[in-house]
C-alpha cells in the first residue's frame, strides 16, 4: 500500500516534478493522487497533466470569501483522501480548519525560523547571511512556524543574486524533499510538541 499524496502548486512545479519522478519507482512508497492549484495556466498544472495526474483549481476570486474558499480547497483534497498533503510553492495561506482535516507539510526556500513569507532568498541576500538552504515542516497556523522535519544548508556565493541563489536552494530543496517524503511515506510521522521524528513514536 503505498501512501497517498496530495500536492499543491502555484507555479513553475519543479519540485512536484522531483516527487513525480520519484514516485515511479514503487519502492518509493508514495503515490500523487492529485496535484491542485491556486490559479490556472501555472506549468505545475501541466506536469501534473503530462504525468497522467488528477488536477484541479480553486482561485479565492471565484469565491465569496476567504473563509468559503479555504473550505473548498479542503473539500477538494480531502476527496482523494490523501494520507498527506504536500505545499510546493504553494503561496497561500491555509487555515487551521484546513490544517485539522489534513495532515500538511510545505517547503520554504530558507531555514526556518529565519526568513518567513513569500522572499526567503531576497531577505537571505538583504541580510548578508553566508548560509542558507530549505526547511519541510509541518505546517500550523504561523507562517512557516510549524514543527521541522528536515533541513538543508546552501552556501551563499558573493556574486549571488536572488535568482542566481533561489536556483541553488532548489537544487538542494527538491532531493531534501523528495528524500523526506519517501521516508514519510514509508515509515510515518511523528510530532511531538516541536519535535518531529520519521519513524515509530518514542518508547
Ligand atoms: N497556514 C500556513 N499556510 C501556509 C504556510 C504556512 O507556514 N502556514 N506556508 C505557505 C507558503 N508560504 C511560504 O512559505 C507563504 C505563502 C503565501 C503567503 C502569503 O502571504 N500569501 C498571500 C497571497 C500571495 C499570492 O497569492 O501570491 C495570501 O495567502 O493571501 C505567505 C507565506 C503555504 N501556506
Ligand atoms: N513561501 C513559499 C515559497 O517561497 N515556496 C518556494 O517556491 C519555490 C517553488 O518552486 P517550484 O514551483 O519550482 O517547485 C520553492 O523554492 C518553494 O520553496
Amino acid at each position: 500500500m503505498s501512501t497517498r499524496i496530495v500536492v499543491l502548486v502555484s507555479g513553475a512545479g519543479t519540485n512536484l516534478q522531483a516527487l513525480i519522478d520519484a514516485c515511479a519507482d514503487p519502492a518509493y512508497g508514495a503515490r500523487i493522487a492529485a496535484v491542485g492549484a491556486d490559479r490556472d495556466g501555472i506549468e505545475g498544472l501541466a506536469r501534473a497533466d503530462r504525468a497522467g495526474i488528477a488536477t484541479f483549481v480553486a482561485r479565492v476570486g471565484d469565491f465569496s470569501s476567504r473563509e468559503h474558499w479555504d473550505r473548498a480547497l479542503a473539500d477538494k483534497v480531502a476527496a482523494f483522501e490523501p494520507d498527506l498533503v504536500v505545499l510546493a510553492g504553494f503561496m497561500k495561506l491555509v487555515s487551521e480548519d484546513f490544517l485539522a482535516r489534513l495532515t500538511t507539510v510545505n517547503t520554504h526556500p530558507a531555514l526556518c525560523p529565519a526568513f518567513p513569507g513569500t522572499n526567503g532568498p531576497a531577505a537571505a541576500l538583504a541580510y548578508g547571511v553566508k548560509v542558507t538552504g530549505a526547511t519541510l515542516f509541518v505546517v500550523d497556523g504561523g507562517i512557516d512556524t510549524g514543527p521541522i522535519v528536515a533541513q538543508v544548508a546552501v552556501p551563499v556565493e558573493d556574486d549571488d543574486d536572488v535568482e542566481s541563489l533561489h536556483e541553488r536552494i532548489k537544487v538542494a530543496e527538491r532531493q531534501m524533499l523528495v528524500d523526506a517524503v519517501g521516508r514519510i511515506a514509508r515509515d510515518g510521522l511523528v510530532v511531538e510538541g516541536r519535535k518531529v521524528r520519521i519513524g515509530t513514536p518514542a518508547p
